[in-house]
């Protein structure tokens, strides 16, 4: 056993548009995963994310670079990497024509898993998931919700050591995301690295141990929630809402004694401030002098998500 589950090395993937198009969907990344961790995979739409985690779950080969789990290439043993991994796929690719309880006595079957062992699993995954009222039931019969849930119990019959999970809450109301995290995390206390990719951010804040942010195909950043705030220039960030932006407001703002950075981004005007305690007052003074109407400003300490727009410049899907 590794300390480094999952490892990859200048990971690249192409895909053919047309005889003169070629999108870069991956330009070459590279990051460890360590035993025991959550890690998050975040990144705007169209970043890579999907096409990362289908290439480390094998379903997907790399144009170039290379993949190790559990210190072995996955290119050279996929079906020993296949028997370590768990995958949840963003799509309901359950077979709907089965019921729960059969979904999951097939998968474990496919890993050769005996019928003693897969029952005994199959029992105590869908009592877990709160399934077995409902587990002689055919899938297509389900909510989402409870497929989703079903999706979890059978990526994880054959015992993986690590969990790919491909934006597992989205769509889901805000409790069930609760409970899925829940169990996410229950799983995680037993030894089960998770890897998940997720457009929320308040999610992976609070419960990812490590975060990696990809945007275009290159990784932008990885490290702990701290480390990743420690990008941004300023703890407290005043964003302000006009009517009109003008470029020249950037300038303006940055030549104010409190403020330490400022930028424009998603139409917000945001100023990074040198205080811990920045005069809200004085700064509201100045914005009213401005020759535009002022529609909303709001002072906030730093979150994962200005961390995601200061790198990406791009805005996150917020929760509801
Ligand atoms: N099979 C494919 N054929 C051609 N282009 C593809 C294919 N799969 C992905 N792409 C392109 O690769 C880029 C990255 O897509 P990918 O689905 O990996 O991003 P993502 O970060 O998962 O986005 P989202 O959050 O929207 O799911 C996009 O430009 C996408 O159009």
């Amino acid at each position: 056993m590794t300390e480094i589950i999952l490892s990859t090395e200048n990971l690249k993937k192409s895909f053919v548009m047309s005889k003169t198009r070629k999108v870069e969907a991956v330009k070459g990344i590279s990051f460890d995963v360590k035993r025991g961790e959550v890690f998050g995979f975040l990144g705007p739409n169209g970043a890579g994310k999907s096409t990362t985690i289908s290439m480390v779950t094998t379903q997907l080969k790399p144009t170039s670079g290379n993949i190790f789990i559990d210190g072995k290439s996955i290119l050279e043993s996929p079906a020993m990497a296949r028997r370590k991994i768990g995958v949840v796929a963003q799509h309901n690719n359950l077979d709907r024509g089965l019921t729960a309880r059969e979904n999951l006595i097939y998968h474990a079957k496919y890993f050769g898993i005996d019928d003693k062992t897969a029952n005994k699993r199959a029992d105590e995954y869908l009592e877990k998931f709160g399934l077995t009222d409902r587990q002689n039931d055919y899938v297509k019969s389900y909510s989402g919700g409870m497929a989703q849930r079903l999706k979890i119990a059978r990526a994880i019959m054959h015992n993986p050591e690590i969990l790919f999970l491909d934006e597992p809450t989205t769509g889901l109301d805000p409790s069930y995301r609760a409970i899925l995290w829940e169990q996410m995390l229950a799983l995680n206390k037993t030894g089960t690295t998770i890897f998940l990719t997720t457009h929320y951010m308040e999610e992976p804040e609070q419960l990812a141990d490590r975060i990696a942010i990809v945007d275009q195909g290159e990784l932008k950043a990885i490290g702990t929630v701290d480390e990743l705030k420690a990008l941004i220039p300023s703890k407290n960030i005043i964003s302000i809402k006009l009517a009109r932006l003008d470029p020249k407001f950037v300038d303006q703002a940055k030549a104010l004694p409190e403020v330490k950075n400022a930028t424009i981004t998603n139409d917000v005007l945001l100023l990074y401030m040198k205080e811990n305690k920045p005069d809200f007052n004085r700064i509201l003074e100045w914005v009213n002098k401005l020759d535009s109407p002022l529609q909303n400003i709001s002072l906030s300490a730093s979150s994962l998500d200005d961390v995601f727009v200061h790198l990406t410049g791009k805005g996150s899907v917020k929760n509801d």
